[in-house]
Parts: structure tokens; sequence; C-alpha cells
């Protein structure tokens, strides 16, 4: 028994989503098992699709166990295929799938375009979509349905039936007709599932699908039909899939090279990955290996003991030299008692290492020189032991010269995608405390004067020395002896063939980063010295004799840069001789220094040897700072140009600093002093106002006396007379040259007077005797002015007090000064006056008179006391400052009582018994006189 619902599914699925329909599914599980998935009621079926467009169905199947499996299942197929619009979704009724319309989220053409095909392809055998093996048994089953609703339905009318199935097909089929076969079909539905109940037989479908005849000949006009529609849907589909990647391709990648550029992209972005890498791993490799090379030591020393030459053995000489492979890196000399002396170097080479086993050790600092190290690799000992074998070699046995060239060929061609880089070679020599220039060919015409000098960057360089540019060994190999055969050579007894001058290989290596820019420039010196023994070992005069002195004289100077280098002192001499000077950038410091010692192994050299291996060890013992890069030496001179201003501003700075300090501290001494004068003023001037007051009492009391006597008229006649006769006559001024000059009125007595001082004291009294009555209430005016104006500040001669006694006493010659206070404009009198009338007591009115009637007096103290700007207007003769004052005293410092010094020299100078006087100051200032104020 077979539900007739597949049938009707099969009408419906033609439109699933436009349709009001819905469809029903029907899978088979095997061959014998089926489910059943029918609606649950037309009126609640619609009312569900109305509410939430999800439509429930209840299934039936002939094994209860299936349910569970299609339950689990996550696709739902009609008829085998694969439902592309609705999603099935498990309800909590176990016999109940809720079908769900899918969300649309294709592109409407798709959607018409799959709804095309889904039209056609339900039928179709040839679908090429995934459908489950089914299919086959579904069609076939679809034909059985089909002809038996045709055979169920009334005889005449179940051809037009077949016809109106056929229609269904196509979509053409009209609604009354659709509603009236469906209701038909649900009744068959209904009769088949009884059956199908009763009858408990799954396989029944495939019997009766067998029994029943097919007349597939009816069919085959549609199937063809079909057929042709939907390989005509499918090669639509493909172009379809075809044009919408294409337009996909073209909205996001409107221009044509998209993909190049992104491969761009991915591929730059690679690159500054491994660029970067690169740059980390390469400076991290050259940090590790400097660390090597340090702690190998930044000077090293290495020892090579020569084979005995073949007189040495003719002679039979025995080798002093032991050397024990179990004692790594030491050798003994065996002295002329016996004994043995042990020394230890970074490497000892014995007679039978050959020139291949001394670079091997070598080619580590060569490396240092292309990763931008100064390095310096210099051979020193005595004559003939093998110093020139070992640096320059023989074509046969090159020396390290050649290796070292080749080397750092060998290390730029493998780093040539990273780095570039330049070798410059130059060979000179350093004979009699002389450079030459080795690679100068024609050697007629005279040597240019090389001399060495310090860069602009800091660094040694030789002028006018030939740099030549080598690209190959053989170039360099050619560069070498042309070299060698300029050196100076000469026969000593010691060597056939001895050098007798400093021969110095410089190779300049310019490294230029091509990944960072970053640009080096180092120098590899290779040095090989003159024979070191001393001048009467070798039996040599004359020109020899010269030349030895100057090889001893460049050696003891090297001596002693290692010596200071290793005492590590301040100074290190190397503008003692040229070989150090021109080796400075590379010896020491911030650079890496290999020595070879040269030893003979005979006993006729044991002296010179152990000269040789003292001297290698004292610079073994140097401990060299650690290493600096050399940077590119302009960047490098700029940094130091920049770093020279800072220090220079730094300088300025703490030299303005410094004079501002000492300035504030003068300020406050010159404050304190200005403040110590100021008492000194006030108590001066109180002391003046007592004594004034005292003599205006005695005046009082002698013009009482007098006017007791003046009933003798006579008497007051003559001395009427007397008085016109003293102030009419004016007493002459002394010869010019006598007087002081006015720097010096304070410091000394006034010259004396032609009027004797008595008889002005006699007349003075008299005159003012015979006033008294005139002016009696006039005086007693005056005397409360004078009182009021000695109040004031004014101008008085005080003594310099000398300063008390201390441990360390500072002779100051004891001078007069005067000083020029606050006064009166009434008060005429110069200081000098001033103090000559207090000191005669009583003479001071006539003093006064006598300086106002000296208009040449009055004019010098104008000059002396400017007047202030205030009182520019007043006259001459008045110009005597009524309130001078200098303008060190316009920014005194408020009361004592509100200040207080508070640095301790200020304090100090508080303490100081000084007094001070502007008048002095202004004449210490002009005539550059030591002034007696603390600096
Ligand atoms: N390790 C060695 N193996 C073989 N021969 C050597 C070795 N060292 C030196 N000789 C030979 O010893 C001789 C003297 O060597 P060389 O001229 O290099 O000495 P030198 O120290 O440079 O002398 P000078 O200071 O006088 O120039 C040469 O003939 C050289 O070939």
């Amino acid at each position: 028994m077979v539900s007739l619902e597949s049938a009707q599914a099969t009408s419906r699925s033609v439109e699933p989503i436009s349709s009001p329909r819905i469809s029903f599914s029907v899978d088979f599980l095997d061959d014998n098992d089926f489910i059943s998935i029918s609606p649950n009621s037309e009126n609640q079926e619609t009312k569900e699709r109305e509410k939430s467009r999800n439509v429930d169905f209840e299934f039936l199947s002939s094994d209860s166990s299936i349910t569970d499996s299609m339950i689990a299942a996550d696709e739902l197929f009609f008829e085998g295929k694969l439902l592309p619009f609705w999603e099935m979704q498990n309800s909590e009724k176990l016999n109940k799938i809720t079908l769900k319309p899918k969300e649309a989220k294709e592109e409407e053409e798709e959607e018409e375009m799959n709804k095309e095909e889904s039209r056609v392809s339900w039928f179709m055998d040839e679908d090429p979509s995934p459908r489950p093996p089914k299919c086959t048994v579904l069609w076939k089953e679809l034909l059985r349905l089909k002809k038996q609703r045709a055979s169920s339905l009334s005889p005449s009318s179940s051809s037009s039936s077949l016809v109106d199935m056929n229609s269904m097909g196509d979509g053409k089929e009209g609604k009354e007709g659709f509603w009236n076969r469906e209701k038909h079909v649900k009744r068959i539905k209904k009769d088949q599932i009884q059956e199908i109940s009763h009858l408990g037989k799954t396989n029944s479908i495939t019997n009766e699908f067998q029994e029943t005849p097919l007349h597939q000949e009816q069919d085959l006009p549609i199937l063809q039909k079909i057929n042709d529609l939907s390989t005509k849907i499918q090669n639509l589909k493909k172009e379809h899939t075809v044009l919408s990647l294409e337009v996909k391709g073209n909205t996001s990648d409107p221009f044509p090279g998209t993909e190049v550029s992104t491969a761009l992209q991915f591929l730059s972005t690679e690159y500054e990955n491994l660029k970067k890498k690169y740059l980390e791993e390469s400076s991290e490799r050259k940090r590790l290996y400097n660390e090597v090379i340090e702690l190998k030591g930044n000077i090293r020393v290495f020892c090579r003991c020569r084979p005995l030459n073949r007189d040495e053995v003719a002679n039979g000489s025995s080798s002093l030299v032991d050397i024990d492979p179990s004692h790594e890196n030491e050798l003994q000399i065996i002295c002329s008692d016996s004994s043995r002396k042990q020394f230890k170097f970074d490497h000892v080479f014995g007679p039978h290492d050959n020139q291949e086993a001394v670079f091997a050790q070598t080619s580590s600092v060569v490396t240092s020189v292309v990763d931008g190290f100064n390095v310096c690799i210099f051979a020193y000992g005595q004559t003939g032991t093998g110093k020139t074998f070992t640096m320059e070699g023989t074509p046969e046995n090159r020396g390290v010269n050649y290796r070292t060239l080749e080397e750092l060929f060998r290390i730029s061609k493998e780093r040539n995608s990273t780095m570039r880089y330049e070798l410059l070679v130059s060979m000179l020599e350093v004979y009699n405390e002389k450079i030459r220039d080795l690679l100068v060919e024609n050697s007629d015409q005279p040597l240019k004067k090389l001399e060495v000098k310090q860069s602009a960057e800091g660094t040694q360089e030789v002028p006018g020395l030939v740099e030549a540019c080598v690209h190959s060994t053989d170039e360099v190999w050619e560069l070498l002896r042309t070299g060698s055969r300029n050196r100076s050579v000469g026969s000593t007894n010691a060597n056939e063939l001895s050098s007798r001058s400093h021969c110095l290989l410089r190779v300049t290596v310019k490294g230029d980063n091509l990944v960072n820019g970053q640009r080096t420039k180092s120098h590899l010196w290779l040095v090989d010295l003159a024979g070191s023994e001393r001048v009467g070992k070798i039996e040599i005069e004359g020109e020899r004799l010269k030349e030895s002195q100057f090889i001893n004289k460049s050696l003891s100077a090297l001596g002693d840069v290692i010596s200071a280098l290793a005492s590590k002192t301040s100074h290190i001499p190397y503008r003692n001789s040229k070989l150090t000077h021109l080796l400075q950038s590379s010896l020491g410091g911030d650079c890496k220094t290999l020595m070879f010692v040269q030893i003979s192994p005979s006993a006729s050299d044991l002296g010179e040897t152990l000269c040789s291996l003292n001297f290698a060890t004292r610079v073994r013992g140097i401990e060299h700072g650690p290493v600096r890069k050399q940077a590119d030496p302009t960047e490098l001179f700029k940094f130091k140009q920049l770093a020279e201003k800072l220090r220079q501003d730094d300088q300025e700075k703490r030299k303005l600093q410094d004079s501002m300090q000492s300035l504030q501290l003068r300020f406050a001494a010159r404050e304190q002093l200005c403040r110590n004068l100021q008492e000194k003023n006030r108590d001066l001037e109180n002391q003046l106002a007592e004594e004034r007051k005292t003599r205006l009492q005695h005046e009082n009391r002698a013009a009482a006396a007098a006017a007791a006597a003046s009933a003798k008229s006579s008497t007051l006649m003559s001395l009427q007379q007397g008085r016109k006769f003293i102030t009419e006559k004016k007493p002459p001024l002394g010869p010019s040259k006598l007087r002081l000059p006015l720097g010096r009125i304070t410091n000394f007595l006034p010259p004396p007077s032609p009027v004797p001082s008595h008889k002005i004291i006699t007349a003075t009294s008299i005159s003012a005797a015979t006033e008294n009555k005139e002016n009696n209430m006039s005086r007693t005016a005056m005397a409360t002015t004078t009182t009021r104006t000695l109040m004031k500040p004014r101008r008085v001669s005080i003594a310099v007090r000398p300063p008390p006694k201390t441990a360390i006493q500072v002779h100051q010659p004891k001078r007069r000064v005067s000083i020029a206070t606050l006064r009166d404009s009434h008060l005429t009198m110069t200081p000098l006056k001033s103090s000559i009338a207090l000191s005669n007591n009583g003479g001071g009115e006539m003093s006064r008179q006598l300086f106002l009637r000296d208009p040449q007096r009055v004019r010098r103290m104008s000059r002396m006391f400017p007047p202030m700007p205030e009182q520019s207007s007043v006259a001459a003769g008045e110009a005597t400052p009524s309130g001078f004052r200098s303008s060190k005293f316009m920014g005194s410092p408020p009361a004592v009582g509100s200040w207080k010094p508070r640095h301790s020299t200020v304090v100090a100078l508080q303490r100081r018994n000084l007094v001070w006087s502007p008048l002095k100051l202004r004449g210490l200032k002009s005539s550059n006189r030591k002034s007696f104020l603390p600096s």
C-alpha cells in the first residue's frame, strides 16, 4: 500500500513558495520502508501557513523506529530531491515535522532559476543534483500513482484525467480542477492508509509497481520536452554561475590588475617581515660574534716560533723553545741555566704550523672588519724571526696580508645580497720616521712628503696617500708585490734581507647596507714591523745604525703606547712616533688588535726571544674597552659637532651661573655695606646734632658776656673795624699746585690758610658777639632750624676703622674717606670744611661764609655732587646737593630689621668693620685703584 500523497505532492511541489498549497514529502529510507507525510487538515494547514508560514505535517511510518531517524534528519527531501526553499524543524511531537520557509538570501534571479529547475527536475532521473538512490524508484512510483489515479477515476474520464495530470506539470491546470482533484486524492489517500495499516506490508509498493503495466509511451512527448527543458536549464544554470562569478569578481575588483596588486601587497608584506627578521638576525649575529671576540679578548697575542734555519742546523744549534701540545697555548723557554720560563698566549704556533693554520686563527678578527670594526694586526719580533714571512709570505706560502684580502672578498661575495662592500688598499712604510708611499710607481720623481693629519671626523689620515680600489685577489697580489718591491730593505748579519722599516698595509672597507641603508667605514692595518733587536747585537754602523736607532725609537714608542693602554692612563702617547700616530685609531680603545710575536728557537737568540716574549706578555695584559662599531664618519662627525656644541653650551651656562652667583654675592655684600654706612651716618648725625647744641649754648653764653661789656664803645668800635677787615679781606688761596685733587680731598688735611687760625677764631667770636644783638631773635629761630637740619643726613668726613686683628690679617692702608649724605639745601660746606669747622668748634659759621664766597669751590663741589635730576634747575651757587643721594643708595634694601642676610659670605661681611664711601668708589672706578672692598 502506498500513500497517494506523493502524487499530490508532485503536483504541488512545482511552486513551493509562490503557491499557497503545501508540499508533501515522501522519503524512502530503504527499499521496503517509507514515510508518508500529510497535512493535519486543510484548514489548519492554511491557518498555520498564514500565521507563521510554518507548516506542520504528521507522518506515518510502517516502522516506528524510522520516526527517530526522520526527526534527526537535517534536510528535507521531496521525493528524493532536496527541498531548496524549506527548512525542516523537528517539533516536540514525534510524529510531527515543521516545514519552515528558508530565508531567501540568494538573488532573485537565482531563485527564479531554481524554481524553474525544480518545476522540471522533480520528474527527471537525469537531474545531476544529488539525490537519494531511491529517485528512480520514486519516479516509477509516481508513474504508477498516476496510472492508479487514472484507473480509480471513472473510465470515461481516465484519459482526460491523465491529460490533466500531465498538464499539471506544466502548471497550466485551472484552479477549480486542481482542488477537486485534490479532494479526490485525499479520499484515495485515506483508503490507502487504511490499506497500509491493514496489510502492514511495506514492500507492496514494489509489488504493485511490478504488477501494474506501464504505459510509458504516453508520457514520452512530455518527458522529451522536460528533458530538453532540463538540459536547457542546466546549460543556463551553468552560464548563470559563470556570469555571476564574473559579476562578483567585477564588483569587488573594478580594475583588472587587482589580483596582481593583491599579490604584490602580499609579497611586500612578506618582504617587510623578512627584512625585519633579517635585520634582527643580522644584528644578533654581529652582537654574538663580538661577544665571542670580546670574550677571547679585544687584544690578542699569538706567538709564532720559526723553525731552525739551515745555518743554525749546520751550527748544531738546538731549539730552546718547548711547546707541549698537552699545555694548550703555552710555551716554555729553556734558559742557559736549564731553568724554564713559561709564557702563555692566546695561541702558540710551533715551527711546524703552516700559513693556513695561522690564518685559520686570524680570520675571526678579519670578519670584524667587514662588520665595521677597526682592526690592527701586527707582527713584532727580532730580525729574521719570520715577521715578513707571516705577514707577506711567499708565492708558495702566502701570508696574512693576502689571505686577509682573499677572506674579505669571500665575505663580501657571500653577503652581496644584503651588503655592498668597497675595498681600498694603501701601502706605506715608516722609514727613519718618514712616511713613504709604497704604491707610487715612478720612483724617479721626488717623493711626496706625507704627514699624518687628523681628519674632521677625528680619524688619522695621510693626505696624498694612494688608495687603490681592488676587486680581485689578483689585483691585491699585484699591489702587494709592488709595495714589497719598493720597501726599504737592507742586509744585516741577522737577516740577509732585513726590513729596515715598518711596513703598513691599510685596507679600508666601506660597507653599504642595502636593506637599511646604514653605512660603515672601517680600517684594517696589517703591519710588518722592523726588527726589534738591540743595536749592539747585530754589529752595524753608518746608515744601518741610524736606521736601527729610528726603528728602536719607534718600537719603544709603541711599547709606551701599549704600557699606557695597559695602565689605563688618561694620556696615551700616540704622537711620539709616526708609527703609533698612524695606528692611533686602530690601536687600543675601541678597536681589535692582534699581535704576532715572532721568536727564534735558536740558543743564540735567547736574550732577544725573552725580550720579545716579555713585551708580548705586557701587550696581552691590556684590557680594552668594549669595541665600537665604526659608523660612517660624516654622520659621526655631525654627531660629534652636535656633542661639542652641547658641551660648549653647557660650559657657557655654567659660566653664566657662576658669574650670576658671584654678582649676587657682591650685590648682597654691597647692600650690607650700604646698610652699615647708613647706620653710621645716623650715629654721626646724632653726634653732630649734639655738638651743635652744645656750641649754640656756648655762643649764647658768650653773647651774654659780650653784652655786659658793651659799655665800652671804643673797644666796640675797634672790634667792629677788626671784623670788617677780616670779613672783607678774603684769605688768598694757596698755589694751585698745592691744592690736592678732588679725589684726595678727604684723605689729607688742607694746606694751611694764610690767616692764622687763632685770628679767625677770635674774629669769629667777636663778630658773633657784635651780631648777637641784631640777630638775637633770628638766632633763636636758626638754632631750631639748625637742630632740625642736623637731624637730616648730610655729607661728613669719616675715618676708616681698621678691621680687628685676626689670625690672617689683611693689610689695608689706613685712609680717610668722605661720605655724601643727605643734607639741607642751605648747608654748603664741603666735607673738609665741615670737618674743620666741627673740629674748630665755633668757627663753622665763618667757614661757611668763606666757602660761600669762593665760587670756584662751589663749582668744584657741584661737579663732585651733581644735583639730583629734579634739582637740575638750581643755580650753580646753590648747586651743592641739598639731598645728595648716590645711585648706589637708590636701591638700598628696607630697614635693617626687615632684611636679614642668609648667605654665609654676606653674614661674614656684615661682621667686618668697614666703612664705604660712594665718593671713593667713584674715584676708584675712574682711576682703577685697588678697591678696599671685598670683591
Ligand atoms: N715559519 C716559518 N717557516 C719557514 N720559514 C720561515 C718561517 N719564518 C721565517 N722563515 C724564514 O726565515 C727567514 C727570515 O724571515 P723574515 O724575513 O720573514 O724575517 P723578519 O722577521 O721579517 O726579518 P726582518 O725583521 O729582518 O725583516 C725567511 O727566509 C723566511 O722564509
